[in-house]
């Protein structure tokens, strides 16, 4: 009688397991987590929203990849999110703390474990050392960032559950390199205010910030069959290149929103031979005096030649790529970046204003960058374009009224062309 009671129990216990979500169905809360994130959907809604540059190359993608490189795209956009948020998070411990853990949002899956559970998990143990919520934290609205940001973090859970799908060799990736981000970037809020000193920490700070995403896009390229692994540690080395190049050209475009923030990217090794602070140089550039404007020029100028040096690198690296998809993801976002070089060499509104590429000209490239050889005439000629305007202006004073030599960018010692 007793075995019958039990079998009786066991076999009721097994049902419930095997019919558990259709006998207790999801509470509203859950549902409507699930219309959200309906079909993944959303991570495409917030692509769109939150990129300019990336949106259209990352759905263009082969489909083995495009699901992995836009979760890999938000979930660094989220870090950069907590990075950049100048006015929620004020005490500097707890931001540091924040980006350092960032990555154990995301854990890699072995085993089928209920994705939202786990997503709860994650985002419960993430805040634990404080009671206000990511939601609360990113809901003041006086947050240093903006609308789209914010729902990328106070709906990272949807996020989490599409990572928690993917294969865990393209996981073990996003991870490690949003770990490692973390870590670079909590180093640079660390001290305070941004204040790059020289060059050095210049490249130091890019290659946290997007460095590594070469080397962690390289990684998943080859991961995902679409480049040969005999390519990888050349495909690594270079992408550090293109990583830096877009960034400086990020931080040459915008000065004239970083100044006024106290983030100062450029490196006061180059801002010091013009001027004596990095908000006199924007002073010089609107000033109606040409001796005081030129200075300012010419230190803009610098950081142009600065950027260029990564020319070289970045064409090595699109020459290898084997997939076309892949090559137009990665030659698109650098032939921008050549032409908002153009655009902003040697113009002082840089310093008030968004100086961006037209439209048209945008749809231009996208058109134009088919294949490795367009790509390389356009860096050859806006490469010339950027170098003549420099050259006509290399020489200027400097604040002690000495001549100061702006040096073109030496790209003839390595053979780009
Ligand atoms: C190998 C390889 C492909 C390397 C490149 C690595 C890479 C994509 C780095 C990101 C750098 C960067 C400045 C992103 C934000 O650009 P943005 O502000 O213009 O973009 P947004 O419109 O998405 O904000």
């Amino acid at each position: 009688m007793m075995i019958l009671i039990l079998s009786f129990f066991v076999i009721i216990a097994l049902v419930l397991l095997k019919y558990k979500k259709k006998l207790f169905p999801t509470t509203t809360a859950q549902k409507a987590i699930t219309i959200k994130n309906a079909n993944g959907e959303w991570k495409w809604d917030l692509l769109k929203k939150t990129s300019r540059s990336f949106a259209i190359v990352i759905q263009e993608l082969d489909k083995e990849i495009r699901e992995v490189v836009c979760i890999f795209y938000l979930v660094l956009r989220a870090l950069d999110t907590v990075e950049d948020d100048m006015e929620t998070i004020q005490d500097l411990g707890y931001k540091i703390d924040l980006l350092k853990r960032f990555h154990t949002l995301f854990s890699i899956q072995n085993d089928n474990k209920d994705q939202e559970f786990v997503a709860d998990q994650a985002l419960e143990k993430y805040l634990k050392m404080d009671p206000i919520t990511v939601k609360e934290l990113f809901d003041i609205q006086k947050c240093g960032v903006n609308d789209h940001e914010r729902e990328l973090l106070t709906d990272i859970k949807y996020l989490i559950e599409d990572f928690n799908k993917l294969d865990a060799k393209y996981q073990q990736v996003i991870v490690r390199i949003c770990a490692e981000m973390g870590e670079g970037m909590a180093e640079t809020v660390l001290k305070g205010e941004v204040n790059i000193l020289n060059v050095k920490e210049l490249d130091k700070y890019c290659y946290y910030v997007a460095g590594l995403v070469g080397i962690g896009l390289s990684e998943l390229f080859v991961l995902s069959g679409l480049q040969s692994k005999s390519t990888l540690e050349t495909m690594k080395k270079n992408s550090i290149a293109m990583g830096l190049f877009l960034q400086k050209t990020n931080l040459i475009r915008d000065i004239y929103e970083d100044v006024p923030d106290n983030r100062i990217f450029w490196p006061s090794e180059i801002w010091s031979k013009y001027a004596d602070s990095p908000q006199e140089l924007v002073k010089l550039s609107q000033s109606s005096y040409k001796l005081h404007k030129g200075k300012s020029l010419a230190c803009l100028n610098e950081m142009v030649a600065n950027a260029l040096q990564h020319i070289p690198d970045t064409l090595s690296y699109l020459k290898v790529i084997e997939n076309s998809t892949v090559f137009r993801f990665c030659a698109i976002p650098q032939a921008m970046a050549i032409a908002t070089l153009n655009e902003v060499t040697n113009n002082s509104k840089v310093f008030k204003q968004n100086v961006k590429i037209r439209r048209d000209f945008t749809l231009r490239i996208f058109h134009s960058m088919k294949n490795f050889e367009k790509c390389q005439s356009f860096f050859e000629k806006y490469n010339e374009k950027i170098i003549r305007k420099i050259d006509q202006k290399n020489v200027i004073k400097n604040k002690k009224q000495n001549e100061i030599h702006v040096n073109s960018p030496n790209l003839s010692q390595k053979k780009i062309f």
